[in-house]
């Protein structure tokens, strides 16, 4: 299965960035298709106007819907699809999560809308719910410019996720916020040399006893999750002993 990835942008060119290292490769492979689009080709006055001042007065300018209509009915059709997944990178958004990148991982179609500006006419929002699934999502609580920059980190977290892309898939499973790691934060990682500036790899890790070393590594996880991200813990997890 190929995932079609559509983005669609002022700024087009922030995804150049998608033909190198593992998606480029991904793309290669027929994993993923990738398309970026120029919002601006579906207006038709000579200054190319994606903008206008926002109803109702404020500062800053709103997204016209009317490029957004065109494009969509180019882009993905005219006929209601919820196979298809629209999403709009957002400071009002849902937090975006490793399950959420888990489940848009099995979808077929992405369309990645990026937002500038003060952001888009709402009703492109209400027009693409009443067709599509939509996903309106924020990637921290803090102002970008635009939507590109999360609409980029979105696709990475997704795309690693899809069958065939990791080359080995197990690495997946003890990472941050897996279900293998039980949605807990990674345990601190060491190679070699065991020795460097004078700090030592924890000696249970030399130990070549695989018990202590999971010990070692579960309790480093729920160390750091109850001190860094209190709001992933629960009851279950408690505090090392
Ligand atoms: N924070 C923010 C923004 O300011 C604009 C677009 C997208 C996001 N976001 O996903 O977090």
């Amino acid at each position: 299965m190929t995932m079609r990835l559509d983005y669609l942008s002022i700024f087009p060119a922030y995804f150049d960035v998608l033909d190198i290292s593992l998606l480029g490769k991904a793309a290669v492979n027929g994993l993923v298709e990738v398309h970026a689009h120029d919002l601006r080709d579906w207006t038709h006055d000579r200054h190319r106007t994606v903008d206008d001042t926002p109803c109702g007065g404020g500062a800053g300018m709103v997204m016209k819907p009317d490029p957004w209509g065109e494009a969509f009915d180019e882009i993905i059709g005219t006929e209601p699809d919820s196979s298809v997944h629209v999403i709009f990178p957002s400071p009002s958004g849902a937090p975006f999560t490793q399950s959420a990148a888990q489940e848009l991982s099995s979808a077929v179609r992405i369309v990645f809308c990026c937002g500038r500006y003060e952001g888009i006419d709402h009703r492109v929002i209400d027009y693409a719910r009443s067709m599509w699934t939509v996903h309106e999502v924020s990637l921290g609580d803090y102002v970008l410019n635009g939507g590109e920059v999360a609409a980029l980190a979105i696709t990475e977290a997704v795309v690693r996720l899809v069958p065939g892309f990791m080359g080995n898939p197990e690495s997946l499973a003890e990472e941050s916020f897996s279900a293998g790691q039980d949605g807990l934060l990674e345990y601190p990682l060491f190679t070699r040399p065991v020795s460097w500036r004078g700090l030592d790899v924890p000696e249970v890790l030399m130990s070549g006893h695989h018990g202590r070393i999971a010990k070692w590594r579960r309790d480093e996880s729920v160390r750091l999750t109850c001190e860094r991200r209190p709001d992933l813990t629960d009851s279950d997890f408690g505090v090392p002993h």
